[in-house]
């Protein structure tokens, strides 16, 4: 079985005060600490010109860089950007643990993320790029991350197939950890979504060893849901920071996840 894993999302912390924050998740039982890469597209009428993949802007490789010289902590790294590739090496130099990119950025994904017509033009051009630099080419991608000491992990919205992710789970450099989204991306504080769980099963009967990690309105009302289905690893931004006793709320999901486990075996 998987050693669980509780991941405080530090999207949710008082940013201004972030090595402070991590120091205290950590104290309070944190395995990881789950950092929230976004490349924000702001509004509807952007979406298409601009080629984000989620509609806010958090941090980036700079900020990683300055934590890492405040801990030593896992920092696993949710990046929810179209290029991952031209990520790699910034996030490794800069300290990163984790580097989970998502699968959506294929071309064919890339063509539903703009459906505009009127932008059909920068269209074929930005299609150009990304099939250079991401589509086609998982292996290599996954190969640069871990060529750069990071773990690689690929993640999937809701609307996603668990199916799209079989293909980087094989070959000769597969991913060593699946996040199954349980919200759309894009914000903290949002409700889980049960029907994910069907996905993170179906994983976790065909890969009873891997890392499976859930994100998005993880708590106490939805762990034992989650753990149940299989995941290990739980990202929990609102339901942590949010909370009068956060090591208690951490503690709560650790057990559940072992409980869970305990369960399946017996
Ligand atoms: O990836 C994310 C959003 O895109 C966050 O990690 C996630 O939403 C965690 O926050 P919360 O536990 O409050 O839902
Ligand atoms: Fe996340």
């Amino acid at each position: 079985m998987p050693t669980p894993k509780i991941a405080p999302s530090m999207l949710s912390s008082d940013f201004a005060n972030l090595a402070s924050e991590a120091q205290r998740m950590l104290t309070f039982g944190a395995d990881w600490l789950h950092m929230d890469i976004m490349d924000g597209y702001v509004s509807d009428m952007a979406k298409p010109l601009l080629f984000h993949f989620v509609p806010n802007l958090t941090i980036g490789a700079p900020v990683i860089e300055s934590l890492r010289k405040h801990t030593k902590a896992y920092l696993d790294c949710h990046l929810m950007v179209t290029n991952p590739l031209d990520y790699v090496e910034i996030f490794g130099k800069a300290g990163a643990s984790g580097f989970t990119f998502h699968v959506e950025v294929s071309k064919g994904r890339i063509i539903m993320l703009s459906d505009h017509p009127i932008h059909s033009l920068r269209l074929q051009f930005r299609l150009l790029m990304v099939r250079e630099n991401t589509a086609d080419n998982w292996q290599e991608l996954v190969k640069q991350i871990k060529s750069k000491g990071m773990r690689p992990g690929v993640a999937l919205k809701p609307g996603t197939p668990i199916e799209e992710v079989y293909p980087l789970l094989e070959g000769e450099n597969p991913v060593e950890m699946v996040l199954v989204m349980t919200v759309e991306p894009g914000f903290g504080g949002q409700k889980f979504m049960p029907d994910m769980m069907n996905k993170v099963r179906t994983l976790r009967e065909k890969y009873p060893k891997l890392d499976i990690e859930v994100d998005g309105g993880l708590g106490p009302s939805t762990i034992k849901t989650a753990a149940a289905a299989g995941a290990n690893c739980i990202v929990a931004g609102s339901s942590v920071f949010g909370a009068a006793d956060p090591a208690e709320v951490i503690s709560l999901l650790k057990t559940s996840v072992n409980e869970a486990q305990k369960a399946t075996i017996n």
